[in-house]
């Protein structure tokens, strides 16, 4: 089987201007050794405004954060006002950038079908998606978040060819654990990130399956992840509020210490 760097990723949501950006990610530099790099993969999604200002230090210092950004426009350019280009992000060297959180889905109604036009925008410049899926409260009462979030999952990669799918990353966000201190249990995290790994599988190979990183997000603090990233099929973290805290989120990417 193979082996998948686990990454945590910090989505910071609409918090910290360009300046707050800079000394958080000194702050974060700082604190993380080569020894972290090793054994984790560590990127921050900012705000788009603080972009420019993470790859300036990024690369002046040439720290190994990556960066990307929390959502992109699904057009290549022109009259899209307000709209954020892969090609544009491309040019900050973002790693890169979720697509379909919940909160896009909640407040700005993206579709899956939005969704797939965006991983596949991401692709055409050479940005990584981290798909964003899971099910809200009602569904997860009804019993069917796996139904469920396979069917955003199918959606969001519809017609995008396994070379690109190879790379993706999955995150599976329950929206109900999403910024209310209701954390998923291990065993509710595996089960619908095992199933998304069962649909890669049959929606491409085995092979590629195993490669494919599957975050887990919602409520991850230090005191949770460790029993979340014992799970076979999670690979890492989507962290919300706690990526906010520079302390809590070094002690997430050293799940293992905690
Ligand atoms: O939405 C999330 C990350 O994308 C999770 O947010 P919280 O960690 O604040 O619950």
């Amino acid at each position: 089987m193979a082996t998948r760097t686990p990454l945590m990723a910090g989505n910071w949501k609409m918090n910290l201007n360009h300046l707050e950006a800079i000394a958080h990610v000194q702050k974060l530099a700082f604190a993380l050794s080569d020894k972290d790099y090793e054994a984790v993969e560590v990127a921050v999604l900012p705000p788009f405004t603080d972009l420019r200002s993470v790859q300036t230090l990024v690369d002046g210092d040439k720290l190994k954060i990556r960066y990307g950004a929390q959502d992109l426009s699904a057009h290549e350019s022109g009259a899209y006002t307000g709209e954020v280009s892969g090609a544009m992000l491309a040019k900050l060297n973002c790693s890169y950038v979720a697509v379909g959180h919940s909160e896009r889905r909640q407040y700005h109604g993206e579709t899956d079908e939005l969704c797939n036009a965006k991983v596949k925008a991401a692709y055409r410049h050479g940005l990584t998606p981290i798909l964003c899926v899971g099910e809200g409260l009602d569904v997860r009462k009804a019993g069917d978040q796996v139904p469920h979030t396979l069917a955003q999952v199918d959606g969001a990669l519809e017609g995008v060819p396994a070379e690109h799918a190879a790379t993706v990353v999955i995150a599976y966000e329950p929206v109900w654990a999403i910024g209310t201190g209701e954390v998923a249990t291990p065993e509710d995290a595996q089960e619908v990130c095992g199933a998304i790994r069962g649909r890669l599988a049959e929606l491409y190979d085995r092979e590629l399956a195993d490669r494919v990183r599957i975050q887990y997000g919602g409520s991850v603090k230090a005191g949770n992840v460790a029993a979340i990233m014992a799970q076979p099929d999670v690979d890492g973290a989507l962290v919300g509020g706690a990526s906010l805290d520079v302390d809590e989120f070094v002690r997430i990417v050293r799940f293992r210490d905690q």
